[in-house]
């Protein structure tokens, strides 16, 4: 957990007056938008889009002002939490559900910071469950299409009860025992029918903030 808070935090400085946020989802992003809260009551002025439901509640909780997309287009930086990070900073996200909001918000954001503790380094991402968030519809026809991309999935439960996402979708979470070129896995994901969207963030972080036993290392996307 301080591992978790050091990182979240120090990410939260990236954060300038004026700026248009991003709040990721999960536990270490929760401790950036608890910093971004505790600067905002000391006057920050910013704007920021949540990820999730729950992301939105404890943004509202902490008095950080919300915007949307009609009225905001671009965003200046999010700030996010990930499951897998390699070494080029492609991520695997959605380990809370959230993948789909999270995409779309990165989507519109100049810059993607993630934040993580150092158990979220992985050299690749084979044999590493990815969440696919699939349309309820259909979805088993969708998970043996997900099965002949060489996927092995699992249907997402909570509590006994098939998980449902902010979206209403469901989430398979799929491990292809070979992940060689994370791009092309997501392109044949994404064109998969059924399929919403998958946790593979290919190319879109920026930088990631990592909390160790040594403090925060930040670690930038190859060629910055
Ligand atoms: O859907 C959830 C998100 O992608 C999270 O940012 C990710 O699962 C990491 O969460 P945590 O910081 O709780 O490990």
């Amino acid at each position: 957990m301080e591992k978790k808070r050091m990182a979240g935090e120090e990410a939260a400085k990236r954060i300038q007056p004026g700026m248009k946020v991003g709040l990721g989802t999960g536990s270490t992003a929760y401790y950036t938008i608890v910093e971004v809260g505790r600067r905002v009551k000391e006057g920050l002025d910013i704007v920021a889009i949540p990820t999730s439901r729950e992301t939105e509640r404890l943004a509202r909780e902490l008095g950080i002002p919300l915007t949307d997309f009609r009225t905001c287009p671009r965003l200046d930086l999010t700030i996010d939490g990930a499951d897998a990070v390699t070494p080029d900073l492609q991520l695997i996200k959605g380990g809370g559900g959230a993948l789909l909001r999270e995409k779309l918000v990165a989507s519109i954001s100049d810059e993607l910071i993630i934040v993580v503790d150092d158990s979220k380094l992985y050299d690749h991402l084979s044999g590493l469950a990815i969440p696919v968030e699939v349309v309820p519809f259909a979805w088993e026809t969708t998970a043996r299409r997900i099965e002949a991309l060489g996927g092995r999935w699992t249907l997402r439960e909570r509590d006994g009860e098939v998980f449902v996402t902010d979206n209403h979708n469901y989430i398979l979470d799929t491990v292809f025992d070979e992940v060689v070129d994370p791009a092309d896995l997501a392109r044949r994901l994404k064109l998969t029918t059924g399929v919403v969207e998958s946790g593979l963030f290919v190319d879109m972080a920026n930088e990631v903030a990592i909390g160790t036993d040594d403090g925060v290392i930040w670690r930038k996307k190859p060629g910055i």
